[in-house]
């Protein structure tokens, strides 16, 4: 599995291009995306993920062009081999933990992870049968990120998943996120303001406004 992101470019609506930095990620390895409040993070995780489509550029994920998909076979794509973290957990407030789980099982079509073993190496293996709406802030945090690992992804994209958290639980959740990384062989791309996660992933590229 090898990303490859080339030239990318994006415009919001009214707003200047915005020109990213090239990516090459091997399977296993990671990559911190830093730059200042408004520089165009999210927008990267965003076209990394297939929920914008760039300007100019190609991006490539274990030789698929992700670029030209569109439709149905880009949400198939997507289900099956990206995992987002986003900023906000977005769980389904109808569902318990678990069923928010085995919905990306069922999106992706694949079988993925066996949610009962990803819940508890998550450490919610109690929480399994809880409605979404009682979990502390840390608890949905750690249930969005096992959503986003549910289906085994080729690629885990993770949009501030620590600003939340306090220093025991931010190292807990890079290292979540390294060792799930590394199990099921995925690039691991996390976009950050918090100078903690530095310490524990050396590369970076850095997203500046033009
Ligand atoms: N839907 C949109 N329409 C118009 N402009 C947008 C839209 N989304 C983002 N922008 C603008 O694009 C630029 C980059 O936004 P983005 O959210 O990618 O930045 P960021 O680096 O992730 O910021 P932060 O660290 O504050 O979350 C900002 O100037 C923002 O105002």
């Amino acid at each position: 599995m090898r990303l490859q992101a080339k030239s990318l470019s994006f415009s919001h609506p009214g707003q200047k291009p915005i020109h990213f930095p090239d990516i090459n990620l091997d399977a296993g390895q990671s990559l911190l995306v830093l730059g200042n409040s408004g520089s165009g993070k999210t927008t990267l995780l965003h076209l990394l993920g297939g929920l914008l489509r760039p300007k100019n550029g190609e991006i490539i994920l274990d030789g698929v062009k992700l670029h030209e998909l569109k439709g149905q076979r880009l949400d198939l794509f997507r289900g099956k081999n990206i995992g987002i973290v986003f900023q906000k957990p977005h769980l389904l407030a109808a569902l318990n933990v678990r069923e928010n789980l085995e919905l990306a099982h069922f999106f992706g079509k694949k079988e993925g992870q066996k949610t009962i073993e990803l819940l508890k190496e998550l450490g919610l293996s109690d929480k399994a049968k809880s409605s979404v709406l009682t979990l502390s802030e840390g608890e949905a945090q750690r249930v969005s990120i096992a959503r986003a690992l549910a289906n085994a992804p080729k690629l885990i994209l993770a949009d501030e998943p620590t600003s939340s958290l306090d220093d025991t639980n931010t190292e807990k959740v890079i290292q979540l996120l390294q060792n799930q990384a590394s199990k099921i062989g995925a690039a691991l791309i996390i976009v950050t303001h918090d100078q903690r996660v530095k310490q524990h992933i050396p590369n970076y590229i850095e997203v500046k406004a033009s």
